[in-house]
C-alpha cells in the first residue's frame, strides 16, 4: 500500500483528523500519527479553535474558528483545507472514519459503499449528536478524495462480544431480535486503552479492568482479559453517566410524562434529553467541565457533584458485573485532564479497595494509587485515531 491514511473522528463537541503513514503492520503497537488536528468547543456558545500538532506535539497551526467555521461541517472544511495546503500533494491511500453507531449489522470495520452508507444513515435517530456528523464526514471525504477507499470503524463493535445477559433489555424478545438492545459506545477509545494498558501493565491488563471514558460524551466499561463485559451506554449514547448535555440514565416513564402531560413532541424530547440536560441542564451555566470548575455558581458545583456521583455508582455496578475489579483507568477529556475530579472520584471509591496517591494524581504520573493499594488506578490518553488507522489498514489488507 502506498500513500497515507487519513482518519476522521467527529465527536459531539469536536472533530479530530490525523494523518498516518500507511506502512507498518498495525498489529503490535498502535501507529503514531504524523500530524493530528483537532477542532474543539464546537457548539453554541463555546469558543471553538482549530489546532494541528506534529508527531512531537509541536504546534503547526492554532487559530480560532469563527462564525460558520465553528460548526462540525465548517471545522471539517477548515481542516481539509489546511491538509490540502500542507500535504504537497501526498497521496491518501484510504480514509478511516469513526462511526458511532453500527447497529446490529455492523460488528467489525467495513469498507463503505452506497449500501453501507444508506444502512448507517438509518441509525441517525439512535445517535443524533454523532451519526449525522460522522456521515457528513464520510460524504465530505468522498468528495475531497475521489475514488479513495473509505472505511467505517464502529464505536459499538468492541462491545459485540459481551455476554448476552448484558446485551439485553428486559423487553419482549421480539424487540431484542429487531435490534432494540444494549450496544455500548466509545469502543475505539476502549480498544486504544486496552492496547496501551497491555504495554505498561501487561499482567493487570489481562485481569478485571474498569475504564472510565469521561469526555463531553462519557461512559464506563467493564473489561476482562481485554474484552468488553458490560458498559454504561446502551441503545444510544444517551444512557448511563451524566454528560455535557445528555441526561444519562433516566426512568423511561419520564419520557411518557413529558409527551402526555407536557404535550412535548418527540423532537422536543430528543432536544431536551440529548442537548439541554446533563451538566448544562443541572448547572444552567455550561456543558463544559472546565467552565463549571471555574464557576462560583452553586448550581455549577451541584452539576459536578452529580457527574462524580454517577461515576462512583456505576463503578460499583461495573465492579459487580466483573465480580470484582483489579484496576481502574481514566481517559477522555475530563478523565485525562481533570485531576481534582479524579481525586474526588477515587476517594469515593476507597470502599472498593482504592487508595489514591494525591501527589501522583496531580503530578501527571500514569499510576494514581499508592503501591499498597489493592486496586490500582491509572490515567491514559485515549487515541481513537490510532485505532481507526489500525482498523483501516486491516480492512485494506484484507481486501488485497
Ligand atoms: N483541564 C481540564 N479539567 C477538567 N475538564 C477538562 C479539562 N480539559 C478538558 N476538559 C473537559 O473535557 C470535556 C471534553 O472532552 P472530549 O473527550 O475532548 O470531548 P468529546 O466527547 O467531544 O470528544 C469538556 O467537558 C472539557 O471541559
Ligand atoms: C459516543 C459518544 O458519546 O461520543 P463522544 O464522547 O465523542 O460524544
Ligand atoms: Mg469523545
Amino acid at each position: 500500500m502506498t500513500g497515507s491514511l487519513l482518519t476522521l473522528n467527529a465527536g459531539s463537541s469536536s472533530i479530530k483528523v490525523a494523518l498516518f503513514d500507511a506502512a507498518g503492520d498495525g498489529d503490535a503497537a498502535l501507529p503514531a500519527a504524523r500530524w493530528s488536528g483537532q477542532a474543539d468547543g464546537l457548539g453554541a456558545g463555546l469558543k471553538a479553535r482549530l489546532r494541528v500538532r506534529d508527531a512531537d506535539g509541536q504546534a503547526l497551526h492554532d487559530a480560532p474558528l469563527e462564525g460558520a467555521q465553528a460548526s462540525h461541517q465548517g471545522a471539517l472544511a477548515a481542516l481539509l483545507d489546511w491538509h490540502a495546503k500542507q500535504s504537497g500533494g501526498g497521496r491518501i491511500a484510504a480514509v478511516g472514519h469513526r462511526i458511532v453507531h453500527g447497529g446490529a449489522d455492523f460488528v467489525a470495520s467495513v469498507r463503505i459503499d452506497a449500501g453501507v452508507l444508506d444502512a448507517l444513515a438509518k441509525l441517525e435517530p439512535l445517535a443524533p449528536l454523532h451519526q449525522p456528523h460522522n456521515l457528513a464526514g464520510v460524504r465530505a471525504a468522498m468528495a475531497a478524495f475521489d475514488g479513495v477507499p473509505q472505511v467505517a470503524c464502529f464505536d459499538t463493535a468492541f462491545h459485540a462480544v459481551q455476554p448476552e445477559v448484558n446485551r439485553r433489555f428486559a423487553l419482549p424478545r421480539a424487540l431484542h431480535d429487531a435490534g432494540v438492545r444494549r450496544y455500548g459506545f466509545h469502543g475505539l477509545s476502549y480498544e486504544s486503552i486496552v492496547a496501551q494498558f497491555a504495554r505498561i501493565a501487561p499482567e493487570l491488563a489481562q485481569r478485571r479492568v474498569i475504564v472510565a471514558h469521561l469526555g463531553n460524551g462519557a461512559s464506563m466499561c467493564a473489561i476482562a482479559q481485554g474484552r468488553s463485559v458490560a458498559t454504561t451506554m446502551t441503545f444510544s449514547p444517551l444512557d448511563g453517566l451524566t454528560m455535557g448535555t445528555r441526561c444519562g440514565q433516566l426512568d423511561a416513564a419520564v419520557v411518557l410524562y413529558l409527551m402526555r402531560s407536557r404535550g412535548m413532541s418527540a423532537d422536543e424530547v430528543e432536544a431536551l434529553l440529548f442537548r439541554q440536560s446533563g451538566l448544562l441542564g443541572i448547572s444552567g451555566v455550561s456543558s463544559d467541565m472546565r467552565v463549571l470548575e471555574a464557576s462560583a455558581e452553586p448550581a455549577a458545583a451541584e452539576a459536578i457533584g452529580h457527574f462524580a456521583e454517577q461515576v462512583v455508582r456505576h463503578m460499583g455496578s461495573l465492579a459487580a458485573a466483573l465480580r470484582g475489579v483489579d484496576a481502574i483507568v481514566f481517559t477522555g477529556g475530563i478523565g485525562e485532564n481533570g485531576a481534582a475530579l479524579r481525586e474526588r472520584i477515587l476517594e469515593d471509591c476507597e470502599w472498593l479497595g482504592v487508595n489514591v496517591d494525591a501527589a501522583a494524581n496531580r503530578s501527571g504520573a500514569a499510576r494514581l494509587t499508592t503501591a499498597e493499594s489493592p486496586v490500582s488506578a491509572w490515567v491514559l490518553r485515549t487515541d481513537e485515531e490510532a485505532v481507526i488507522a489500525r482498523h483501516t489498514a486491516r480492512v485494506l489488507r484484507a481486501a488485497g
